[in-house]
């Protein structure tokens, strides 16, 4: 059951970084195991080079024989080369396994989103964070966090063998270095900012790519691609300009560890030739102390490198979490839908208080209305007077703030909301027609509906005559939002794809004016029809549905002003003579 009828609960404070980072590489960690620990064998394999080098100088200087040297020198190359391929190859397959995870999750949870939660957001925004956003997290779990401790445990024994080699040296070279941190730990939280701006404006383009795609028409139509244009360009270059700066604090800190790295070479060459001229150490010793030096680039960059990424990281993982934690409905099995020839419905509002939001003025002041199983009910009122609303409150997109709505004598607020959802047929107003095929459009509510079914709601449509027109049937491609139908066409596809569910209520908000006259005849009847075996509702704009209905609700301003037949209306309720004189004969004219 599910009773969570709070939609504005504060939520808790942002989970930290690295637990979030965690939680993604826990189920890929042996694999990021194994990567690390290739990774790891060929910086040390790379380490005992300069030891192999010095022993070659030794046996050179002793006129000993090379074979060995040579061979143990041939050899580590080998594995170097064989290992480090490999350990590359595990690590970018954990990064996108670790992507996936990501993706899954998150498109897991938006589908299941509150509609509250989505009035709020931007959906390209969304879209960014599951496409742009996850991509950063690869780099954050593999690149980064193995680079952070592949990167310090090479320092850490390269150090060792510099200590092993001359501690005094190894004193001289930690110095410089220790000056180069302190500017590069400046720098770090710079890139963070920076990349918060870069991912943010990113999802902002997003949004407004979104807002001008979807009404393209619009858009031309209104001469507006100049502004739209501007507005997409705007968060394009508020981007660039964020990553850009970005890349100029990263470009600074990684030749900060190069620059300190030459310098220290420098100081050990003059601290280390005056030691060999004491006789502390010798030659060979120096030498291979400053071959050490230079291995210290590779680490040190990784983990310059790996510290950049996680400041870009951080900021990717605080979208996606950002998104993970908009309020969503729970996870449940779906429900199967009502058999064929189910009991109708009954349906009852008691006193139901309704807000879109804390800071909106109240839709709802306390609606009561009682709707028996089978039969149809209009629901009739000015424009804004709270209608389509009651359709989302029964569909619990929305929940009431007080008040119950019950079906079958129980309160939805106790129903498992897929069983609900299962139970109802709804066409919205302005009839969504998804991209993919007709028949992915009808198989989206009741995707085990057979042929036969298919057949009887393209007749109880009228959708017949067109899909036999059409040279691909069914498997005719409609275009992104159904761009490929006409309006007409849309809604008797939403009308079918609802009915197709066998729902025990029927929902439907009718449009003004999509239906020519001889269609909106044929589906009135068909619906007058439906009304014999299930409960109807529609939200009517035409007197011609209206009389045809059993019984009219009568809304203005967010309450139930009357409800009773055309004819009872008409002589009691002067709104509805106004209305029926006005908006609906006018409509009727024009379909008669
Ligand atoms: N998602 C939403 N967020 C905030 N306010 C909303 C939302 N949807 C509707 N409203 C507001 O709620 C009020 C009632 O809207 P509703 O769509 O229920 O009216 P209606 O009677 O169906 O109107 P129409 O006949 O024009 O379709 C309107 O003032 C509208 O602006």
């Amino acid at each position: 059951m599910d009773t969570q009828r709070d939609q504005s609960a504060a939520p808790a404070a942002a989970p930290a970084t690295w637990r979030v980072l965690l939680r993604y590489m826990r189920p890929s960690w042996r694999w990021l195991a194994l990567g690390g620990l290739l990774n790891l064998t060929t910086g040390a394999v790379g380490l005992t080079l300069p030891l192999v080098a010095r022993r070659l100088i030794d046996d050179l200087g002793a006129d000993r024989p090379l074979t060995g040297v040579l061979l143990l020198m041939g050899l580590l190359v080998v594995v170097t080369a064989g290992v480090g391929p490999l350990g590359e190859w595990v690590l970018r397959r954990t990064g996108e396994s670790i992507v996936l995870t990501a993706r899954r999750r998150l498109v897991s949870h938006l589908l299941r989103l509150r509609v509250p939660a989505l009035d709020r957001a931007e959906p390209g925004d969304l879209m960014s964070r599951v496409t742009s956003d996850t991509i950063l997290l690869r780099q954050v779990t593999t690149d980064s966090v193995i680079g952070i401790v592949t990167g310090s445990l090479t320092v850490l024994a390269t150090a060792t063998l510099m200590g092993l080699l001359d501690p005094v040296l190894l004193v001289v070279t930690l110095g410089v270095l220790v000056l180069a941190g302190t500017l590069i730990r400046v720098v770090m939280p710079r890139v963070g900012r920076m990349s918060k701006d870069a991912q943010k404006s990113v999802g902002a383009m997003g949004a407004a790519l979104e807002r001008a795609l979807g009404a393209l028409r619009t858009i031309k139509a209104s001469g507006a691609e100049h502004r739209e244009e501007a507005a997409v360009h705007r968060s394009a270059e508020e981007s660039w300009r964020a990553s850009v700066r970005a890349g100029k604090w990263l470009a600074i800190a990684g030749h900060t560890a190069e620059l300190a790295l030459q310098v220290a070479f420098f100081v050990v060459l003059s601290v280390g030739g005056s030691r060999v001229a004491s006789g502390a150490i010798d030659v060979g010793t120096l030498i291979a102390f400053l071959m050490y030096v230079f291995f210290l680039v590779p680490p040190l960059q990784q983990l310059i490198g790996a510290a950049g990424q996680y400041q870009v990281g951080a900021a990717a993982v605080a979208r996606i979490t950002e998104a993970e934690r908009l309020p969503a409905e729970p996870v449940a099995p779906a429900a199967t839908l009502p058999a064929s020839g189910a009991a109708p419905a009954e349906l009852e509002f008691r006193d139901v208080h309704f807000r879109y939001g804390p800071e909106l003025p109240p839709v709802h002041h306390g609606i009561s209305f009682r709707v028996p199983a089978r039969g149809m009910t209009a629901f009739v009122g000015p424009s804004g007077a709270g209608k389509t609303t009651v359709f989302s409150l029964i569909e619990r997109f929305y929940e009431p703030a007080s008040g119950s709505i019950l079906i079958d004598g129980g309160d939805i607020a106790t129903w498992d909301i897929p069983r609900l959802r299962a139970a109802i047929g709804y066409v919205e107003q302005d009839a969504p027609v998804l991209s993919g095929s007709l028949r992915d459009n009808l198989l989206l509510g009741a995707p085990e509906a057979t042929g036969e079914e298919i057949e009887r709601v393209l007749r109880v449509a009228r959708l017949d005559a067109l899909v036999a027109r059409l040279p691909e049937g069914l498997d005719t491609l409609v275009g992104h939002r159904g761009t490929r139908l006409s309006g007409g066409e849309r809604q008797r596809v939403a009308i079918a794809r609802a009915l197709l569910r066998r729902p025990r209520l029927l929902l439907l908000d009718e449009a003004t004016s999509q239906l020519d006259a001889v269609n909106e005849a044929a589906l009135r009847d068909t619906i007058a029809e439906i009304a014999r075996t299930t409960t109807v509702l529609v939200v009517a704009h035409r007197l011609s549905t209206v009389t045809l209905a059993d019984r009219i609700v009568v809304m203005d301003a967010g309450v139930v002003r009357a409800v009773g037949t055309h004819e009872e209306l008409v002589g009691a309720d002067p709104l509805y003579a106004e209305l029926a004189a006005t908006q609906f004969l006018a409509a009727s004219a024009v379909t008669a």
